[in-house]
């Protein structure tokens, strides 16, 4: 659907709602807690689609719990771009959002990192002489920038840090490999799992693409007895309840 066309024929870029794309329902829950009216007016419910359900607040944001991993999350998410635009009411704004792991000391537990730069880690091909990201090999993109507007006054209103959130399709559990994402991504703040494939999705229906990420545990070696996944969660609602109006003035000015 041409974003423009349908803008033209009476919606504006400040009455598009917002999609919400989590990995898991905790997730959503904690974004939901945030938002005025989720599922407590007419306005609000669920919403059917092919593989699981939206989430419809009252004021104009959708939350999908889309799945883990960056492949599930682009197939659902990229569904409930084409039911929207189907039903001649498309997003303004994907926010990829959720816990995730945070590079130490830059992005410490509990903080939350937005994204101006959402970077696919191991997409690519190993060779002798180290790893060769997908675009070496000439296909694809391996980065997605949120528009630098939404960034500033998301992370005006949180106090988010702002850096590269990779996505990743195996966790990092080793120092070692989380020295060599550092050194390949020397501005990564976070990594997460699904950042890359919603803004992929979003992309392809040209709609612009925002991540944030909570931190919950450190990226380096697995220890479990370290995650703060409530700590992060919380985090999460806080920024939400932040992020929400801030959305609203940049969709109304900045957009
Ligand atoms: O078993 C482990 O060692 C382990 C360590 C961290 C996270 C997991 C998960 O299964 C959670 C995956 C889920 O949460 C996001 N997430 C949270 N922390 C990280 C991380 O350090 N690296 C990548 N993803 C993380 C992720 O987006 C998924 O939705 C297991």
């Amino acid at each position: 659907m041409d974003l423009q066309a349908e803008e033209g024929e009476g919606l504006t870029t400040a009455s598009l709602p917002v999609l919400v794309a989590t990995a898991v329902p905790v997730e959503r829950d904690a974004v939901a807690r945030a938002l005025p009216g989720a599922g407590t007016d007419a306005s609000a419910g669920e919403i059917r689609l092919p593989g699981g359900s939206l989430c419809r607040t009252a004021t104009g944001f959708d939350l999908l719990a889309a799945g883990v991993g960056p492949a599930l999350a682009a197939a659902r998410v990229a569904g409930a771009l084409t039911a929207a635009a189907l039903a001649g009411r498309p997003y303004g704004l994907v926010v990829s959002a959720g816990i995730g792991g945070g590079f130490q000391p830059d992005a410490p537990l509990g903080s939350l990192v937005v994204a101006d730069a959402i970077t696919v880690a191991d997409l690519g091909a190993e060779t002798a002489d180290g790893f060769l990201p997908v675009t070496d090999l000439g296909f694809g993109t391996v980065t997605h920038h949120p528009p630098e507007s939404v960034v500033r006054v998301v992370s005006e209103a949180t106090g988010a840090r702002t850096g590269t959130i990779l996505t990743v399709s195996t966790v990092t559990g080793t120092a070692a490999r989380a020295t060599a994402l550092r050194t390949r991504h020397p501005g990564a703040l976070a990594e997460g799992m699904e950042g890359f494939g919603v803004a992929e999705a979003a992309a392809a229906h040209g709609v612009p693409v925002l991540e944030i990420r909570a931190v919950s545990n450190p990226v380096g070696p697995r220890d479990r007895a370290a995650w703060r996944i409530g700590d992060a969660l919380a985090a999460l609602t806080e920024g939400f309840g932040k992020l929400a109006p801030a959305l609203e003035s940049w969709k109304a000015h900045d957009h």
